[in-house]
């Protein structure tokens, strides 16, 4: 009779049965295993990694298990308790092999994000591709130089300053759809959203929008799916490989997202062109010709005095790639297509849609969920929102519905610190990355950290660092005073991140939310029916409130 385990003979030809070759495989990949780990202990990589401290690491996963089970607000709290419980300025983890390194101390961020050695993004960042190619967010080398020296003058001052009656527009769009809102609880992000997007359309992109459209809202609902599949599959990291994400429902969803974003940019470029076209044929001079003869900004109170638009000590006025002087005034999208048409350029028509894809997400989900941070924290501390509110009446004066001016702006001291101090406690990019490409010595400690190494900067992290500010938990304006600002490294407040690969977009974003806040602000009182701790944050590309933005408002009787 044939015995069935017998599946094999070895050397002195004694059978062997089926679970002694288990055991035999089990053995040798155990040994296997021991012999990796071993080897891996000992890579010079992983040895200055594990100098760091760093929570406990299991073999193969190293600190990956962390994340198993985990929902997005929970890895935020997760985050912030490893953060809390291991008290350092500097935390190690590994994913599997990958060490990743999280800064919290300003000096050694300023390594990293000071300089010009460090400018390439994470591997994370590659899941963005699909939707923003190689835009600027994501793009490295001379590619990255070349398109910001391009893009970063295009958000100038004196184009910004063009762009007061279109934030002026808007936020009257923003308070009529708001009437039907008064009395009730809602979520004011939808409605930051919509206007955000609107805005960047009729500013940055210059095309203008017909009353009926609603792209605006559609545009930025299918952004936030986007994002929630993208942080899913940054820390759920098994659907990180494409070949097993296209085997989820995310994928198709995905698919159908992108549609819905790309189509909405490529008709705004396709009715940028056909304006241009149109132009050139009945021989009009290009916008480009034009704006070297004439001042785009004219508002009519007279001579603005450009120091006054730094809200705060800012790296982009120290970048020579901004000094654009009287040259080169037009907004970005006018620019990118009228480069695009000169001589010489090479300015491909999909460079122009990753750029477009890039401004479009970055300038409105950021400064959406700023604003709406803003109304929920102003609904809970009444007494600030009073103190807004007296600084306006004292602007406005007997007028509280007029278009606001840009000096008007410059006055709005208080406001500016509320919004501030808002960025510092709900950074709206939780989380900034970069790849090592070579060997780093923190202050730290005196750290090496070894090149290959994911730098992770947690902007809220270092914002609630109690080095920088003592009582960080409360919600303080004034921590923003000049005197305060003054005792404070720099890079201990980078909501924008900070140096070379800043965020070219932040005067945009302060200005836009400055008319934004001030227009609803001096219409109506904001009320949180929850306190600020039972706020529920959620670790998102972009920094949410899981509960949603809920607020009430009231019309102010004056
Ligand atoms: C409150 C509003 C905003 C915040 C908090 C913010 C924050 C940031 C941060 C932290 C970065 C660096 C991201 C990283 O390294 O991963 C960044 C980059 C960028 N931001 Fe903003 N941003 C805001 C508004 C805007 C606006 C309004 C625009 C454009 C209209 C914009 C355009 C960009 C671009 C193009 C980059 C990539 C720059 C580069 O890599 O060279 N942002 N932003």
């Amino acid at each position: 009779m044939v015995e069935l385990q017998t599946v094999s003979e070895v050397g002195d030809g004694l059978p062997l049965s089926f679970s002694s070759i288990l055991m035999l495989v089990l053995i040798s990949i155990c040994t296997l295993l021991i012999v990796y780990e071993y080897w891996f202990r000992n890579l010079r990589y992983v040895k200055l990694g594990n100098k760091m401290p760093g929570p406990r690491t299991i073999p193969l996963l190293g600190n990956a298990y962390l994340a198993i089970g985990q929902s997005p607000s929970e890895i935020l709290q997760l985050g912030m308790k490893m953060y809390y419980e291991l008290n350092a300025e500097v935390i190690r983890l590994w994913l599997g092999p990958k060490l990743i390194v999280g800064l919290m101390n300003a000096q050694d961020i300023e390594i990293i994000l000071g300089s010009t050695a460090h400018l390439e993004k994470s591997q994370e960042y590659d899941l963005f591709q699909p939707w923003l190619g190689e835009g600027l967010l994501i793009s490295k080398g001379e590619k990255w130089r070349t398109h910001r020296k391009m893009i970063a003058p295009t958000f100038h001052s004196s184009i910004l300053k063009s762009f007061m009656p279109v934030f002026n527009k808007n936020a009257n769009t923003l308070l009529e759809s708001l009437k039907k809102e008064e009395g009730k609880e809602f979520d004011v992000h939808d409605y930051m959203s919509g206007t955000t997007v609107d805005t960047l359309l009729e500013t940055a992109m210059g095309v203008k929008k017909s009353d009926e459209d609603n792209t605006g809202f559609e545009y930025a609902m299918a952004v936030m799916k986007m994002c929630n599949i993208l942080h899913l599959r940054h820390y759920k990291f098994w659907l990180r490989p494409d070949f097993i994400f296209k085997f989820t429902s995310m994928w198709s969803e995905q698919n159908y997202l992108l549609n819905v974003i790309h189509s909405l940019t490529r008709q705004v470029i396709k009715r940028k062109k056909e304006n241009y076209y149109s132009r050139e044929s009945k021989g009009e001079q290009s916008l480009y010709k034009k704006a070297l003869s004439t001042s785009r900004y004219n508002e009519k109170e007279g001579q603005i005095d450009e120091t006054s638009f730094t809200y705060i000590k800012d790296d982009l006025d120290e970048n020579e790639e901004n000094d654009i002087g009287e040259k080169k005034r037009l907004a970005f999208l006018d620019y990118m297509i009228e480069v695009s048409h000169s001589k010489g350029n090479t300015l491909t028509d999909d460079e122009i849609k990753e750029e477009v894809d890039t401004i479009m997400f970055e300038g409105h989900d950021t400064t959406a969920a700023a604003s709406s941070f803003v109304l929920s924290i102003l609904g809970v501390h009444q007494d600030i929102q009073e103190k807004v509110f007296e600084e306006l009446k004292e602007i406005f004066q007997d007028n509280l519905s007029r278009p606001i001016t840009f000096n008007d702006t410059v006055q709005m001291k208080y406001l500016e610190r509320v919004i501030l101090e808002t960025l510092r406690v709900y950074p709206p990019v939780p989380i900034i990355g970069r790849v090592l490409k070579e060997d780093v010595t923190l202050v730290t400690g005196n750290y090496t950290v070894p090149a290959g190494t994911t730098i992770v900067i947690g902007t809220m992290a270092i914002h609630r660092n109690t080095r920088y500010y003592p009582d960080a938990g409360k919600f303080d304006p004034d921590n923003f005073l000049p005197e305060r600002c003054q005792n404070r490294p720099y890079y201990a407040f980078i909501p924008f991140s900070a140096g070379p690969r800043s965020c070219v977009g932040r005067k945009y974003a302060m200005l836009k939310l400055k008319v934004i806040l001030a227009s609803v602000l001096r219409k109506y009182r904001t009320i949180s029916l929850l306190k600020e701790e039972d706020f529920k944050l959620q670790a998102d590309i972009i920094l949410k409130r899981e509960e949603g933005f809920k607020i009430k408002i009231e019309e102010r009787r004056t």
